[in-house]
């Protein structure tokens, strides 16, 4: 079993052997749990709603208007869209956000005061998804979560909730499918994608600056997964053909992320 992590950046431009790949991949018995973004699509939502948005440190703040457009464009919109293409190269789907089951219970972020209704993972629901996976289905998950009283509602990074899928899965391996072929370096003034980057690295990355916007929470979730059982998290460019299987195959493709 592993997780991917699809952005919003890529979703739209992913082609039809992305999902065949993805749909062969489940055939051969790796099994994939499917956490997705959408971020550009809900800008697009809450602007055409003339509704504000804003995003402190790479999180949007989100109050209950935003949360209502969160929760109708990632686990309708773009969930649907996933769950129709993933059954449309022939394997079985099943959508759900992290409120379906209690699946991802979240509490508010540590910045509360600054971007509201954004949550933190506590809980995933590990067996609700063992539980799909063992019907024969691949689960894809929208990062809305939902407080332990089953009340709030919250907004979660999707590298943040994917992380936190991955860790309580116990995976060994995390492909984020983003719109850049992996963390990228600029040496002797040429853009080089680097193989592989450590903990270490990528603090340093992210003081000088290489590492910048979104790119930061994919790897501060990368660098909390391999803290437990996660061995490694690979970023990798979704049109690049059969990119799922190449990665699980040990190619060197995308930058990957190891503990040292
Ligand atoms: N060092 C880096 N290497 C590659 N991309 C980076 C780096 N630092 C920042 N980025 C930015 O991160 C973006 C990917 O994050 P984001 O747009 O949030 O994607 P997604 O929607 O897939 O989560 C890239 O398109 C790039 O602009
Ligand atoms: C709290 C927070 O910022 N949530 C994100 C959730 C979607 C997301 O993360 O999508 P990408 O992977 O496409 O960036 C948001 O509202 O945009």
């Amino acid at each position: 079993m592993f997780v991917m992590k699809c952005g919003g950046s890529t979703l739209a431009a992913l082609p039809d052997v992305f999902f065949e790949d993805l749909t062969r991949l489940q055939a051969e018995g790796e099994i994939p749990v499917i956490v997705h973004g959408g971020g550009p699509a809900i800008s697009d939502t809450l602007g055409k709603l003339g509704i504000e948005t804003e995003f402190v440190n790479g999180l949007r703040k989100t109050n209950e208007a935003v949360l209502d457009v969160v929760e109708m464009v990632l686990a309708g919109q773009i969930n649907k869209q996933i769950v129709r293409n993933i059954q449309r190269s022939g394997a079985n789907a099943v959508g759900l956000s992290g409120v379906d089951g209690h699946l991802i219970q979240a509490q508010p972020v540590a910045n509360a005061h600054e971007v509201g209704l954004v949550g933190d993972v506590t809980r995933v629901n590990a067996e609700l998804i063992q539980g799909i996976v063992g019907m024969g289905y691949m689960p894809v998950i929208a990062p809305v979560g939902i407080g332990a009283d089953g009340g709030q509602r919250y907004n979660i990074n999707a590298d943040t909730a994917a992380g936190a899928v991955a860790s309580h899965l116990g995976v060994e391996r995390m492909i984020v499918v983003t719109d850049v072929p992996g963390i990228l370096k600029t040496v002797d003034g040429e853009k080089r994608v680097l193989p592989s980057v450590t903990v270490r690295e990528i603090d340093e990355m992210i003081a000088s600056g290489d590492i910048y916007g979104g790119m930061i929470p994919k790897v501060r979730a990368a660098v909390q997964c391999i803290q437990g059982e996660v061995r490694e998290v690979v970023i990798v460019n979704g049109s690049e053909p059969q990119v799922l299987s190449k990665v699980l195959k040990g190619e060197g493709i995308g930058t990957r992320i190891v503990k040292a």
